[in-house]
Protein backbone atom coordinates (compact mmCIF):
# COMPACT_ATOMS: atom_id res chain seq x y z
CA UNK A 1 0.00 0.00 0.00
CA UNK A 2 2.83 2.64 0.89
CA UNK A 3 4.70 2.42 -2.33
CA UNK A 4 1.07 3.42 -4.45
CA UNK A 5 0.24 6.31 -1.75
CA UNK A 6 3.68 7.32 -2.38
CA UNK A 7 3.42 7.30 -6.38
CA UNK A 8 -0.08 8.93 -6.41
CA UNK A 9 1.30 12.07 -4.12
CA UNK A 10 4.18 12.42 -6.71
CA UNK A 11 1.88 12.01 -9.83
CA UNK A 12 -0.45 14.79 -8.38
CA UNK A 13 2.17 16.82 -6.62
CA UNK A 14 -0.13 16.81 -3.38
CA UNK A 15 2.95 17.82 -1.13
CA UNK A 16 5.46 20.00 -1.08
CA UNK A 17 8.73 19.96 0.68
CA UNK A 18 9.22 22.47 3.32
CA UNK A 19 5.38 22.72 4.24
CA UNK A 20 3.19 22.40 7.00
CA UNK A 21 -0.17 19.61 6.34
CA UNK A 22 -2.88 20.28 8.03
CA UNK A 23 -4.82 16.84 8.58
CA UNK A 24 -8.63 16.59 9.30
CA UNK A 25 -8.93 13.82 11.65
CA UNK A 26 -12.20 12.68 12.84
CA UNK A 27 -10.92 9.94 14.42
CA UNK A 28 -12.25 7.06 12.28
CA UNK A 29 -9.72 4.22 10.73
CA UNK A 30 -9.34 6.20 7.13
CA UNK A 31 -8.30 9.59 9.13
CA UNK A 32 -6.66 7.68 11.85
CA UNK A 33 -4.23 5.77 9.13
CA UNK A 34 -3.65 9.51 6.74
CA UNK A 35 -2.36 10.63 10.52
CA UNK A 36 -0.60 7.66 11.02
CA UNK A 37 0.98 7.65 7.25
CA UNK A 38 1.97 11.49 7.18
CA UNK A 39 3.32 11.18 10.42
CA UNK A 40 5.66 8.38 9.49
CA UNK A 41 7.04 10.09 6.28
CA UNK A 42 7.26 12.95 7.72
CA UNK A 43 10.84 13.11 7.16
CA UNK A 44 10.64 11.91 3.22
CA UNK A 45 8.32 15.14 2.59
CA UNK A 46 9.82 17.55 5.05
CA UNK A 47 6.74 18.75 6.48
CA UNK A 48 5.22 19.60 9.15
CA UNK A 49 1.77 18.03 10.67
CA UNK A 50 -1.01 19.52 12.42
CA UNK A 51 -4.28 17.79 13.45
CA UNK A 52 -7.71 19.37 13.26
CA UNK A 53 -10.35 17.48 14.66
CA UNK A 54 -14.00 19.38 15.21
CA UNK A 55 -16.76 17.86 17.47
CA UNK A 56 -19.76 18.36 15.23
CA UNK A 57 -22.08 18.39 18.48
CA UNK A 58 -24.13 16.08 17.05
CA UNK A 59 -23.93 12.82 19.17
CA UNK A 60 -23.28 14.29 22.89
CA UNK A 61 -21.11 12.31 25.14
CA UNK A 62 -19.78 10.09 22.36
CA UNK A 63 -18.65 13.19 20.00
CA UNK A 64 -16.49 14.53 23.02
CA UNK A 65 -14.86 11.19 23.26
CA UNK A 66 -13.69 11.00 19.96
CA UNK A 67 -12.36 14.44 20.46
CA UNK A 68 -10.09 13.65 23.53
CA UNK A 69 -9.38 10.09 21.38
CA UNK A 70 -7.89 12.63 18.36
CA UNK A 71 -6.19 14.88 21.26
CA UNK A 72 -4.43 11.85 22.82
CA UNK A 73 -3.40 10.29 19.86
CA UNK A 74 -1.61 13.59 18.43
CA UNK A 75 0.29 13.83 22.40
CA UNK A 76 1.29 10.60 22.00
CA UNK A 77 2.56 11.17 18.44
CA UNK A 78 3.83 14.57 19.37
CA UNK A 79 1.76 16.11 16.72
CA UNK A 80 -0.02 19.80 17.43
CA UNK A 81 -3.67 19.37 17.15
CA UNK A 82 -6.12 21.68 16.82
CA UNK A 83 -9.50 20.43 18.03
CA UNK A 84 -12.69 22.67 18.35
CA UNK A 85 -16.55 22.15 19.41
CA UNK A 86 -19.00 23.37 16.69
CA UNK A 87 -22.78 24.08 17.19
CA UNK A 88 -23.71 22.26 13.99
CA UNK A 89 -27.45 21.91 15.09
CA UNK A 90 -27.64 25.83 15.67
CA UNK A 91 -26.19 26.62 12.36
CA UNK A 92 -28.89 24.15 10.87
CA UNK A 93 -31.56 26.28 12.58
CA UNK A 94 -29.68 29.41 11.39
CA UNK A 95 -29.45 28.31 7.92
CA UNK A 96 -31.75 25.57 7.05
CA UNK A 97 -29.31 23.56 6.13
CA UNK A 98 -29.67 19.66 6.33
CA UNK A 99 -27.15 17.92 8.72
CA UNK A 100 -24.27 16.50 6.16
CA UNK A 101 -24.02 19.99 4.73
CA UNK A 102 -24.23 22.08 7.39
CA UNK A 103 -21.61 19.75 9.36
CA UNK A 104 -19.30 20.12 6.20
CA UNK A 105 -19.84 24.24 6.21
CA UNK A 106 -18.65 24.51 9.57
CA UNK A 107 -15.64 21.99 9.42
CA UNK A 108 -14.09 23.65 6.40
CA UNK A 109 -14.28 27.08 7.82
CA UNK A 110 -12.50 25.40 10.64
CA UNK A 111 -10.20 23.59 8.56
CA UNK A 112 -9.59 27.35 6.36
CA UNK A 113 -8.82 28.92 10.20
CA UNK A 114 -6.30 26.40 10.79
CA UNK A 115 -4.47 26.50 7.61
CA UNK A 116 -4.00 30.41 7.87
CA UNK A 117 -2.88 30.04 11.98
CA UNK A 118 -0.10 27.61 10.60
CA UNK A 119 0.79 29.40 7.17
CA UNK A 120 -0.06 25.74 5.82
CA UNK A 121 -0.01 24.73 2.24
CA UNK A 122 -2.63 21.70 2.24
CA UNK A 123 -5.26 20.40 4.13
CA UNK A 124 -5.32 16.35 3.54
CA UNK A 125 -8.39 14.63 3.79
CA UNK A 126 -8.81 10.76 3.97
CA UNK A 127 -11.58 9.92 1.16
CA UNK A 128 -10.39 6.76 -0.25
CA UNK A 129 -10.74 4.91 -3.36
CA UNK A 130 -14.08 3.63 -2.54
CA UNK A 131 -15.21 6.93 -1.44
CA UNK A 132 -14.49 7.91 -5.18
CA UNK A 133 -16.75 4.32 -6.05
CA UNK A 134 -19.92 5.86 -4.03
CA UNK A 135 -19.65 9.45 -5.55
CA UNK A 136 -19.27 8.64 -9.10
CA UNK A 137 -22.12 5.79 -9.23
CA UNK A 138 -24.34 8.16 -6.93
CA UNK A 139 -23.66 11.05 -8.65
CA UNK A 140 -24.59 9.28 -12.38
CA UNK A 141 -27.69 7.67 -10.84
CA UNK A 142 -29.47 10.53 -8.92
CA UNK A 143 -27.90 13.01 -12.45
CA UNK A 144 -25.54 15.52 -11.99
CA UNK A 145 -22.83 18.17 -14.16
CA UNK A 146 -20.35 17.01 -15.84
CA UNK A 147 -17.55 18.02 -13.45
CA UNK A 148 -20.08 16.39 -10.91
CA UNK A 149 -19.27 12.98 -12.60
CA UNK A 150 -15.55 13.23 -12.36
CA UNK A 151 -16.47 12.73 -8.31
CA UNK A 152 -13.96 13.63 -5.52
CA UNK A 153 -10.67 15.53 -6.64
CA UNK A 154 -7.56 14.65 -6.07
CA UNK A 155 -6.35 18.39 -5.20
CA UNK A 156 -8.42 21.67 -5.07
CA UNK A 157 -7.59 25.09 -4.55
CA UNK A 158 -8.90 25.76 -0.66
CA UNK A 159 -8.43 28.46 1.37
CA UNK A 160 -4.23 29.74 1.51
CA UNK A 161 -3.39 26.37 -0.91
CA UNK A 162 -4.95 23.22 -1.50
CA UNK A 163 -7.33 20.40 -0.42
CA UNK A 164 -5.15 17.03 -1.25
CA UNK A 165 -6.48 13.87 -0.75
CA UNK A 166 -3.35 10.95 -0.70
CA UNK A 167 -5.58 8.11 -0.22
CA UNK A 168 -8.21 8.22 -3.29
CA UNK A 169 -5.89 5.35 -4.76
CA UNK A 170 -6.27 3.02 -2.08
CA UNK A 171 -9.56 1.48 -1.07
CA UNK A 172 -11.06 0.43 2.51
CA UNK A 173 -9.36 -3.12 2.62
CA UNK A 174 -6.12 -1.54 2.24
CA UNK A 175 -6.58 0.92 4.85
CA UNK A 176 -8.29 -1.24 7.64
CA UNK A 177 -5.18 -3.87 6.82
CA UNK A 178 -2.65 -0.50 7.63
CA UNK A 179 -4.56 0.51 10.69
CA UNK A 180 -3.70 -3.45 11.81
CA UNK A 181 -0.07 -3.52 10.81
CA UNK A 182 0.13 -0.43 12.54
CA UNK A 183 -1.69 -1.15 15.70
CA UNK A 184 -4.29 1.74 15.42
CA UNK A 185 -7.07 1.41 17.16
CA UNK A 186 -9.95 3.72 15.88
CA UNK A 187 -12.70 5.16 16.88
CA UNK A 188 -16.06 3.62 15.28
CA UNK A 189 -17.48 6.06 13.10
CA UNK A 190 -20.93 5.75 13.64
CA UNK A 191 -21.92 8.43 10.56
CA UNK A 192 -20.98 6.22 8.35
CA UNK A 193 -23.72 4.02 8.76
CA UNK A 194 -26.62 6.38 9.42
CA UNK A 195 -25.77 10.22 8.17
CA UNK A 196 -25.93 9.19 4.33
CA UNK A 197 -28.42 6.59 3.74
CA UNK A 198 -28.10 6.96 0.26
CA UNK A 199 -23.99 6.59 -0.01
CA UNK A 200 -24.99 3.32 2.65
CA UNK A 201 -26.82 1.61 0.13
CA UNK A 202 -24.75 1.77 -2.38
CA UNK A 203 -21.78 0.93 -0.01
CA UNK A 204 -23.79 -2.05 1.00
CA UNK A 205 -25.77 -2.93 -1.95
CA UNK A 206 -23.62 -2.36 -4.76
CA UNK A 207 -19.90 -2.39 -4.56
CA UNK A 208 -19.44 -5.61 -2.88
CA UNK A 209 -20.74 -6.73 -6.61
CA UNK A 210 -18.21 -4.50 -7.99
CA UNK A 211 -15.25 -5.44 -5.82
CA UNK A 212 -16.77 -9.51 -6.86
CA UNK A 213 -16.06 -8.40 -10.27
CA UNK A 214 -12.67 -6.39 -9.88
CA UNK A 215 -10.73 -6.31 -6.44
CA UNK A 216 -9.08 -3.61 -8.34
CA UNK A 217 -12.50 -1.53 -9.67
CA UNK A 218 -11.39 1.07 -7.54
CA UNK A 219 -8.17 1.80 -9.57
CA UNK A 220 -10.26 1.85 -12.68
CA UNK A 221 -12.87 4.00 -11.07
CA UNK A 222 -9.97 7.02 -10.05
CA UNK A 223 -8.21 6.43 -13.60
CA UNK A 224 -11.67 7.31 -14.78
CA UNK A 225 -12.18 10.37 -12.53
CA UNK A 226 -9.30 11.72 -13.31
CA UNK A 227 -9.69 11.68 -16.71
CA UNK A 228 -12.85 13.05 -16.46
CA UNK A 229 -11.39 15.87 -14.67
CA UNK A 230 -8.67 17.11 -17.10
CA UNK A 231 -11.50 16.42 -20.16
CA UNK A 232 -13.74 18.85 -17.83
CA UNK A 233 -11.08 21.64 -17.48
CA UNK A 234 -9.74 21.68 -21.12
CA UNK A 235 -13.61 21.69 -22.39
CA UNK A 236 -14.24 24.22 -20.11
CA UNK A 237 -11.11 26.41 -20.74
CA UNK A 238 -12.56 26.34 -24.71
CA UNK A 239 -15.60 26.96 -22.99
CA UNK A 240 -14.54 30.43 -21.43
CA UNK A 241 -12.91 31.55 -24.91
CA UNK A 242 -15.90 30.89 -26.43
CA UNK A 243 -18.17 32.77 -24.33
CA UNK A 244 -16.14 36.16 -24.58
CA UNK A 245 -17.54 36.53 -27.67
CA UNK A 246 -21.05 35.88 -26.53
CA UNK A 247 -21.59 36.95 -23.43
CA UNK A 248 -21.38 40.16 -21.86
CA UNK A 249 -21.39 41.80 -18.43
CA UNK A 250 -24.03 44.17 -17.56
CA UNK A 251 -25.05 45.71 -14.64
CA UNK A 252 -27.82 44.03 -14.09
CA UNK A 253 -26.79 40.50 -14.65
CA UNK A 254 -25.09 38.76 -18.09
CA UNK A 255 -26.86 38.93 -21.17
CA UNK A 256 -26.31 36.78 -24.07
CA UNK A 257 -26.27 36.84 -27.91
CA UNK A 258 -28.31 33.73 -28.50
CA UNK A 259 -27.74 33.23 -32.46
CA UNK A 260 -24.02 32.52 -31.67
CA UNK A 261 -24.32 30.80 -28.23
CA UNK A 262 -26.45 28.05 -30.00
CA UNK A 263 -24.16 27.51 -32.96
CA UNK A 264 -21.37 27.04 -30.28
CA UNK A 265 -20.64 22.71 -30.03
CA UNK A 266 -23.17 21.48 -27.98
CA UNK A 267 -20.76 20.07 -24.85
CA UNK A 268 -19.77 24.15 -25.06
CA UNK A 269 -23.28 25.41 -24.34
CA UNK A 270 -24.07 23.18 -21.67
CA UNK A 271 -20.58 24.14 -19.70
CA UNK A 272 -21.69 27.78 -21.09
CA UNK A 273 -24.52 27.65 -19.03
CA UNK A 274 -22.95 26.30 -15.87
CA UNK A 275 -20.13 28.98 -16.23
CA UNK A 276 -22.66 31.27 -16.16
CA UNK A 277 -24.59 30.00 -13.16
CA UNK A 278 -21.81 29.54 -11.30
CA UNK A 279 -20.29 32.71 -11.75
CA UNK A 280 -23.60 34.55 -11.05
CA UNK A 281 -24.69 32.24 -7.65
CA UNK A 282 -21.17 32.25 -6.33
CA UNK A 283 -22.19 29.12 -4.19
CA UNK A 284 -24.44 27.13 -6.36
CA UNK A 285 -27.48 25.89 -4.25
CA UNK A 286 -28.14 22.49 -3.97
CA UNK A 287 -31.18 22.96 -5.29
CA UNK A 288 -30.24 23.37 -9.12
CA UNK A 289 -29.56 20.16 -11.09
CA UNK A 290 -28.76 19.10 -14.62
CA UNK A 291 -33.18 19.86 -14.77
CA UNK A 292 -32.17 23.53 -14.65
CA UNK A 293 -29.24 23.84 -17.43
CA UNK A 294 -31.51 21.67 -20.15
CA UNK A 295 -34.01 23.89 -19.49
CA UNK A 296 -32.58 26.82 -20.18
CA UNK A 297 -31.01 25.25 -23.34
CA UNK A 298 -34.34 24.29 -24.51
CA UNK A 299 -35.41 28.03 -23.77
CA UNK A 300 -32.68 29.87 -25.69
CA UNK A 301 -32.98 27.19 -28.42
CA UNK A 302 -37.28 27.39 -28.48
CA UNK A 303 -38.36 29.40 -31.66
CA UNK A 304 -40.54 31.23 -29.35
CA UNK A 305 -38.79 34.45 -28.67
CA UNK A 306 -39.73 35.84 -25.47
CA UNK A 307 -40.47 34.38 -21.54
CA UNK A 308 -38.73 33.67 -18.73
CA UNK A 309 -37.85 30.99 -16.46
CA UNK A 310 -37.48 31.29 -12.42
CA UNK A 311 -34.06 29.27 -11.23
CA UNK A 312 -33.35 28.69 -7.77
CA UNK A 313 -32.92 31.78 -5.47
CA UNK A 314 -35.02 34.61 -7.58
CA UNK A 315 -32.37 34.04 -11.00
CA UNK A 316 -34.18 34.78 -13.82
CA UNK A 317 -34.17 33.85 -16.74
CA UNK A 318 -35.74 35.89 -19.45
CA UNK A 319 -35.37 35.72 -23.63
CA UNK A 320 -36.17 39.05 -25.64
CA UNK A 321 -35.95 37.76 -29.28
CA UNK A 322 -32.18 37.01 -29.98
CA UNK A 323 -31.18 38.35 -26.40
CA UNK A 324 -31.03 35.92 -22.96
CA UNK A 325 -30.97 37.84 -19.85
CA UNK A 326 -29.70 36.27 -16.34
CA UNK A 327 -30.16 38.42 -13.54
CA UNK A 328 -31.92 38.56 -9.68
CA UNK A 329 -32.75 42.20 -10.34
CA UNK A 330 -36.77 43.01 -10.43
CA UNK A 331 -37.32 44.53 -13.41
CA UNK A 332 -40.04 46.48 -12.36
CA UNK A 333 -37.86 49.40 -13.81
CA UNK A 334 -36.51 48.02 -16.72
CA UNK A 335 -37.68 49.02 -20.23
CA UNK A 336 -38.44 46.19 -23.15
CA UNK A 337 -38.96 46.08 -26.50
CA UNK A 338 -40.80 43.06 -28.38
CA UNK A 339 -41.78 42.40 -32.40
CA UNK A 340 -44.76 41.21 -32.17
CA UNK A 341 -46.24 39.18 -34.56
CA UNK A 342 -49.73 37.61 -35.13
CA UNK A 343 -50.22 35.16 -34.45
CA UNK A 344 -47.97 35.39 -31.26
CA UNK A 345 -48.30 34.63 -27.59
CA UNK A 346 -45.59 37.06 -25.62
CA UNK A 347 -44.97 36.31 -21.58
CA UNK A 348 -44.10 40.21 -20.51
CA UNK A 349 -41.73 40.66 -17.79
CA UNK A 350 -44.82 41.14 -15.53
CA UNK A 351 -45.92 37.60 -15.76
CA UNK A 352 -48.78 38.58 -18.27
CA UNK A 353 -49.43 37.32 -21.87
CA UNK A 354 -50.35 39.47 -24.76
CA UNK A 355 -51.72 37.28 -27.47
CA UNK A 356 -52.42 38.58 -31.06
CA UNK A 357 -54.75 36.30 -33.71
CA UNK A 358 -56.14 36.76 -36.77
CA UNK A 359 -60.24 36.42 -37.42
CA UNK A 360 -62.48 36.40 -40.44
CA UNK A 361 -65.34 37.67 -38.75
CA UNK A 362 -66.08 41.05 -36.09
CA UNK A 363 -65.81 39.20 -32.68
CA UNK A 364 -67.99 41.43 -30.43
CA UNK A 365 -65.59 41.63 -27.56
CA UNK A 366 -65.27 44.93 -26.31
CA UNK A 367 -63.88 44.77 -22.79
CA UNK A 368 -60.45 46.90 -21.50
CA UNK A 369 -58.42 43.18 -21.95
CA UNK A 370 -59.30 43.27 -25.92
CA UNK A 371 -58.83 45.34 -28.95
CA UNK A 372 -59.71 44.84 -32.24
CA UNK A 373 -58.47 46.46 -35.22
CA UNK A 374 -58.67 46.49 -38.88
CA UNK A 375 -55.86 44.50 -40.60
CA UNK A 376 -55.40 46.99 -43.46
CA UNK A 377 -55.73 49.82 -41.35
CA UNK A 378 -52.45 48.70 -39.74
CA UNK A 379 -48.79 48.55 -40.65
CA UNK A 380 -47.27 45.29 -39.51
CA UNK A 381 -45.50 44.31 -37.78
CA UNK A 382 -46.35 45.28 -34.21
CA UNK A 383 -44.33 46.30 -31.60
CA UNK A 384 -44.92 45.68 -27.49
CA UNK A 385 -42.45 48.11 -25.27
CA UNK A 386 -42.57 49.85 -22.71
CA UNK A 387 -43.46 53.63 -22.55
CA UNK A 388 -41.29 56.28 -23.97
CA UNK A 389 -40.81 60.10 -22.60
CA UNK A 390 -43.06 62.00 -25.11
CA UNK A 391 -45.40 58.50 -25.87
CA UNK A 392 -49.24 60.05 -27.40
CA UNK A 393 -51.85 57.92 -28.60
CA UNK A 394 -54.98 59.40 -30.36
CA UNK A 395 -57.46 57.94 -27.88
CA UNK A 396 -60.64 56.33 -29.48
CA UNK A 397 -63.06 59.41 -29.10
CA UNK A 398 -61.15 61.92 -28.58
CA UNK A 399 -59.70 64.72 -31.02
CA UNK A 400 -56.50 64.56 -29.96
CA UNK A 401 -53.37 63.12 -29.27
CA UNK A 402 -53.47 62.48 -24.96
CA UNK A 403 -49.89 61.83 -24.12
CA UNK A 404 -49.09 58.18 -22.22
CA UNK A 405 -48.22 59.37 -18.66
CA UNK A 406 -51.58 61.34 -18.42
CA UNK A 407 -53.80 58.62 -19.51
CA UNK A 408 -51.48 56.48 -16.37
CA UNK A 409 -52.75 59.43 -14.06
CA UNK A 410 -56.14 59.88 -15.25
CA UNK A 411 -56.87 55.94 -15.44
CA UNK A 412 -55.31 55.77 -11.76
CA UNK A 413 -52.54 52.92 -12.64
CA UNK A 414 -50.29 52.78 -9.94
CA UNK A 415 -46.60 54.60 -10.49
CA UNK A 416 -44.68 51.71 -9.10
CA UNK A 417 -46.76 49.21 -12.30
CA UNK A 418 -46.04 52.43 -14.89
CA UNK A 419 -42.78 51.86 -16.44
CA UNK A 420 -43.54 47.98 -16.63
CA UNK A 421 -46.65 48.56 -18.31
CA UNK A 422 -46.78 47.03 -22.42
CA UNK A 423 -47.88 49.41 -25.21
CA UNK A 424 -48.66 48.39 -28.60
CA UNK A 425 -47.44 50.32 -31.59
CA UNK A 426 -47.27 49.60 -35.24
CA UNK A 427 -44.82 49.85 -37.41
CA UNK A 428 -45.25 53.54 -38.25
CA UNK A 429 -44.83 54.00 -34.35
CA UNK A 430 -48.56 54.92 -34.27
CA UNK A 431 -49.34 53.79 -30.71
CA UNK A 432 -52.62 51.80 -31.43
CA UNK A 433 -53.26 50.09 -27.86
CA UNK A 434 -52.30 50.37 -23.37
CA UNK A 435 -53.69 46.82 -23.30
CA UNK A 436 -55.64 47.00 -20.00
CA UNK A 437 -56.26 50.92 -19.99
CA UNK A 438 -57.12 52.42 -23.40
CA UNK A 439 -57.74 51.91 -27.14
CA UNK A 440 -56.73 54.02 -29.76
CA UNK A 441 -58.73 55.41 -32.88
CA UNK A 442 -57.53 52.65 -34.49
CA UNK A 443 -59.66 50.42 -32.84
CA UNK A 444 -61.81 49.09 -35.78
CA UNK A 445 -65.25 50.38 -36.64
CA UNK A 446 -66.00 48.51 -39.60
CA UNK A 447 -67.59 45.67 -38.39
CA UNK A 448 -68.25 44.14 -41.73
CA UNK A 449 -64.88 43.19 -43.22
CA UNK A 450 -63.68 39.73 -43.59
CA UNK A 451 -60.48 39.97 -41.74
CA UNK A 452 -59.58 41.41 -38.12
CA UNK A 453 -56.65 41.43 -35.82
CA UNK A 454 -57.60 40.78 -31.96
CA UNK A 455 -55.53 41.21 -28.91
CA UNK A 456 -55.69 39.93 -25.92
CA UNK A 457 -54.37 40.95 -22.89
CA UNK A 458 -54.22 37.80 -20.12
CA UNK A 459 -53.42 39.13 -16.86
CA UNK A 460 -51.61 36.20 -14.29
N1 LIG B 1 -15.11 15.62 12.52
C1 LIG B 1 -14.08 15.73 11.70
N2 LIG B 1 -12.99 16.41 12.08
C2 LIG B 1 -11.94 16.51 11.24
N3 LIG B 1 -11.89 15.97 10.02
C3 LIG B 1 -12.95 15.29 9.59
C4 LIG B 1 -14.10 15.12 10.41
N4 LIG B 1 -15.00 14.40 9.73
C5 LIG B 1 -14.43 14.11 8.54
N5 LIG B 1 -13.20 14.63 8.45
C6 LIG B 1 -12.26 14.53 7.31
O1 LIG B 1 -12.98 14.45 6.10
C7 LIG B 1 -12.78 13.18 5.48
C8 LIG B 1 -14.06 12.71 4.85
O2 LIG B 1 -15.00 12.51 5.81
P1 LIG B 1 -16.49 12.14 5.46
O3 LIG B 1 -16.45 11.09 4.41
O4 LIG B 1 -17.23 11.90 6.71
O5 LIG B 1 -16.90 13.52 4.93
P2 LIG B 1 -17.75 13.91 3.68
O6 LIG B 1 -18.77 14.81 4.21
O7 LIG B 1 -18.15 12.71 2.90
O8 LIG B 1 -16.60 14.62 2.91
P3 LIG B 1 -16.57 16.07 2.46
O9 LIG B 1 -16.77 16.86 3.71
O10 LIG B 1 -15.18 16.30 1.90
O11 LIG B 1 -17.62 16.18 1.43
C9 LIG B 1 -12.32 12.31 6.60
O12 LIG B 1 -11.59 11.21 6.12
C10 LIG B 1 -11.47 13.24 7.39
O13 LIG B 1 -10.22 13.45 6.78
Amino acid sequence: MLEVVHEFIEKHQLLECGTTVVVGVSGGPDSLALLHFLWSERERYDIQLVAAHVDHMLRGKQSEEDMHFVKHFCEQHSIICEATQLDVPAYMERTGKGVQEAARDCRYTFFEQVMYKHHAHCVALAHHGDDQIETVLMRLVRGSTTRGYAGIPVKRPFGSGYIVRPFLCIDRRQIEQYCRQNGLHARHDPSNEKDDYTRNRFRHFVLPFFKRENIRVHEHIQQFSEMMSEDEAFLEQLTKEELKRVVHQQEEGIHVDIPPFIRMPKPLQRRGIQLILNYLYGNVPSSLSSIHINQALLFLKRPHPSGMLHFPNGLKVIRQYEVCIFTFQQRQTSEYEFLFHVPDTIVLPNGCQLISQFVDRYPFIEDDDHIVIEADQLMLPLRVRTRKCGDRMKVKGMKHAKKISRIFIDEKIPANERAQWPVVEDASGNIIWIPGVKKSVYTATNITKNRYIVLHYKKQ
